[in-house]
């Protein structure tokens, strides 16, 4: 299991970064916890890499703080943070091998040469790099040259790591792959990660916690479970998993049914007791090995989807109109 002690915690206290022409980051305050697997999640240019930036002192704060491990990063420079940072991507030295990449940042440090061989084979290990360490970063795929600026960002033993899109050049068997492996070594060093990517189900697979970027704000920070099964906003619930939002009467509300909690009845009288109906034309039926899944069309145009385990025969031919209905205890409101 995880040794969270050896990972730092991190607090950001109502942190903004202006632009002259835009605000970047709008008075973000967050906790990552020791030892946590933290992802940043949003939309291109909601503010994730920013405030990964700020973390790792490359930006400025225009207000607020930031807090590593209890101290406070005022005026504390990049190197000083102790570290470890990842890029989509972290240029290799090319002229250097796998183990003389991975050993230099040893070397910056004056760690005696045969312990820096120790750590860096012990580090390349970690990545999954064993056997691989007179290679050149060109003699390596883009996944393994990775592993290599993994392996390099950990062999210090910094108690933060920070990943910022580190998979988002890789094809999506090996990103899945890689998704894996991270979770593995998380769980191995106990280092805070703090991970950055606009891809959900990366999210959802990798992390302890997720915080929701949108317009230079975390809309919402929690498990994968709390964002999916009660998301703070309409923005969480559209961006994380699928939905149908159906907006309430009074235009204030909207409800969010998940496409496992939707049902589709042939009439309003299959309904039971006491749940709501919504007439819905059915777009598309969708085999999907599991199940199947249903396109659905709202009275306003809104479309929605839901599954099911059983095809729903009679739906078939020239009948696609179908009653929507659900459980409302598992269908959150949120205001709209
Ligand atoms: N150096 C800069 N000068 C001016 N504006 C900037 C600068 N860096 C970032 N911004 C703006 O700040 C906002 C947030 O950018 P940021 O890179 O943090 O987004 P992001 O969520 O990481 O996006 P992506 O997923 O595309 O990397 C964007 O509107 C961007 O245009």
């Amino acid at each position: 299991m995880a040794d969270s002690t050896r990972g730092a915690g991190i607090r950001l206290d109502g942190v903004s970064k202006h632009y002259p022409k835009s605000i970047a980051l709008d008075n973000v305050s967050l906790d990552v916890k020791a030892g946590e697997f933290m992802t940043f999640l949003g939309p291109s240019g909601s503010g994730k890499t920013t405030t990964l930036n700020l973390i790792a002192g490359f930006t400025e704060l225009t207000t607020g703080s930031v807090t590593i491990d209890g101290k406070l990063m005022d005026n504390v420079p990049v190197h000083k943070r102790e570290l470890g940072i990842v890029f989509q991507h972290y240029a290799l030295f090319p002229h250097l091998t796998v183990l003389d990449n991975v050993t230099f940042p040893l070397g910056r440090r004056r760690v005696p040469k045969a312990k820096a061989k120790e750590l860096a084979l012990a580090a390349l290990a970690t990545a999954g790099l064993k056997g691989y360490e007179d290679r050149f970063p060109k003699e390596l795929s883009g996944g393994q040259q990775q592993r290599v600026a993994l392996a390099r960002a950990l062999v210090f033993e910094p108690r933060v790591l920070l990943l910022d899109e580190p998979l988002g050049a890789l094809d999506k068997k090996l990103r899945e792959q890689l998704q894996l492996e991270l979770r593995r070594v998380h769980q191995e060093v106990g280092r805070t990660f703090v991970f950055v990517t606009h891809d959900q189900e990366e999210a959802l697979t990798l992390s302890d916690r997720i915080a929701v970027f949108n317009e230079g704000r975390i809309e919402q920070v929690g498990t994968a479970q709390d964002l999916y099964e009660r998301p703070a906003s309409r923005f969480v619930a559209e961006f994380i998993g699928e939905s149908t939002v159906i907006e309430n009467a009074d235009n204030s509300t909207v409800t969010v049914v998940r496409p496992e909690r939707g049902e589709l009845y042939a009439d309003e009288n299959q309904v039971p007791a006491g749940q709501p109906a919504i007439r819905v034309h059915v777009r598309q039926a969708i085999y999907l090995g599991s199940g199947w899944k249903f396109e659905i069309v709202l009275p306003g145009g809104e479309v929605g989807v839901v599954r099911s385990n059983s095809q729903l025969n009679w739906l078939s031919g020239d009948n696609s109109t179908a009653v929507l209905s659900w459980n409302p205890a598992l269908a959150p409101s949120l205001a709209a």
